[in-house]
């Protein structure tokens, strides 16, 4: 088995601003950081806590307050542009106001590295180009114009120039901000494979905790007291890491799906849940979306089973041996708020 390259290293990393008289504004540090080849890590964190900053940072577009950082075991400070450009790849949030250049000229800009100041390809550097486009699925539209393509099509564009600059490294701003739901499951998809065929160190920021918690081998979180916390998603679910950093009146981060629960009453009426795992995992949504107190005991005096019967959704709600049936959530929750002033005279 081959040693894993560790691709970007820091070492007591402050991160922040220098204001004037000499005064700094630290935001986080000292962090001890280390990414490697192949890997996919979604830095997460509340708003403000420095994703923007971190990232900045570690591309040499802000300098650190303190600290040392290297890529592929070369000091940052040491890389010149140029060589800097041959390591790490960056895709940025903003919109690219790209005129009429077409996908394939866009993504032929990728190779500026390595190419002369006229900007002549090479036999080598269209393979780049076309590889790059193959790999994520856009050679079919290499011809059509940059600003005639949707937010997601212009935002792959925008990943396969980064893949043809051919770097150890490639770094994403809020990848997915534009994006529809099935566009952003797809791009993280195909951020995911492409650092494991690739075996580029891919980190990205995002608010996407549901989709990094899927997608990433490896999640950063900002803490806000400055810290940063580095493990696998569900290492950090389970030691509670998201809870602390995104904690917030009205808000619970429920560990059975690895998502923020608006209004958790921990107080609120006690309800037993049972049955088929999808139907479980929506109606609990919904009751939690109603303040009751989810337990799984099949021996509650109120509780729900909740069963596909011929493939079609049944809630069957058991009130002290007695039970009814329903056909929709709908229907559940009208129910419930009968039940939610009784069961709350009960207890
Ligand atoms: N040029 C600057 N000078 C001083 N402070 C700044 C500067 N730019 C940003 N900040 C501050 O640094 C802190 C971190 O900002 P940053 O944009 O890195 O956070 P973020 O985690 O990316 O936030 P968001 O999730 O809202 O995009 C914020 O308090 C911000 O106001």
């Amino acid at each position: 088995m081959t040693a894993r390259k560790s691709i970007l290293t820091a070492v007591d990393l402050s991160i922040g601003y220098r204001l004037s008289k000499g005064q700094t504004y630290k935001i986080a540090g000292p962090l001890q950081l280390n990414l490697w080849q192949g890997e996919l890590v979604c830095l997460l964190g509340p708003n403000g806590a420095g994703k923007s900053t971190l990232m900045r940072t570690l591309a040499g577009l802000h300098p650190a307050l303190e600290g040392y950082i290297s890529i592929t075991n070369l000091p940052l400070s040491d890389l010149k542009p140029q060589d800097l450009a041959r390591k790490l790849s960056m895709v940025l949030t903003e919109r690219v106001e790209a005129g009429n250049l077409t996908v394939y000229e866009l993504v032929a800009l990728g190779r500026y590295p390595y190419t002369s100041w006229l900007g002549n390809l090479t036999a080598e550097d269209v393979i780049k180009v076309y590889e790059a486009m193959d790999v994520i699925g856009i050679t079919a539209y290499q011809h059509r114009s940059i600003q005639y393509l949707s937010d997601g099509e212009r935002q792959k564009v925008m990943l396969a120039r980064a893949l043809a600059q051919d770097t150890d490294m490639i770094m994403l701003d809020e990848p997915t901000a534009h994006l529809d739901l099935p566009s952003r499951v797809e791009m993280m998809q195909l951020l995911h494979q492409l650092a494991k065929k690739t075996q580029k160190a891919i980190l990205l920021s995002t608010h996407e905790l549901d989709l990094a918690l899927q997608a990433a081998d490896k999640v950063w979180i900002l803490l806000p007291d400055g810290s940063l916390e580095v493990g696998t998603p569900e290492d950090l679910v389970l030691k509670g890491a998201f809870e602390s950093a995104f904690a917030r009146k009205g808000l619970h981060f429920d560990q059975t799906t690895g998502s923020f629960v608006l209004h958790n009453d921990s107080q609120g009426p006690v309800i037993g849940l049972s049955g088929h795992k999808d139907l479980v995992f929506w109606t609990r949504r919904a009751l939690q979306r109603e303040g009751f107190c989810i337990e799984t005991d099949q021996t509650s005096a109120y509780r729900i089973e909740a069963l596909f019967t011929n493939n079609q959704p049944d809630w069957t709600l058991y009130q002290n041996g007695i039970s009814v049936k329903y056909n929709s959530m709908a229907e559940v929750l009208a129910a419930l708020q009968l039940w939610k002033k009784q069961i709350s005279t009960i207890t």
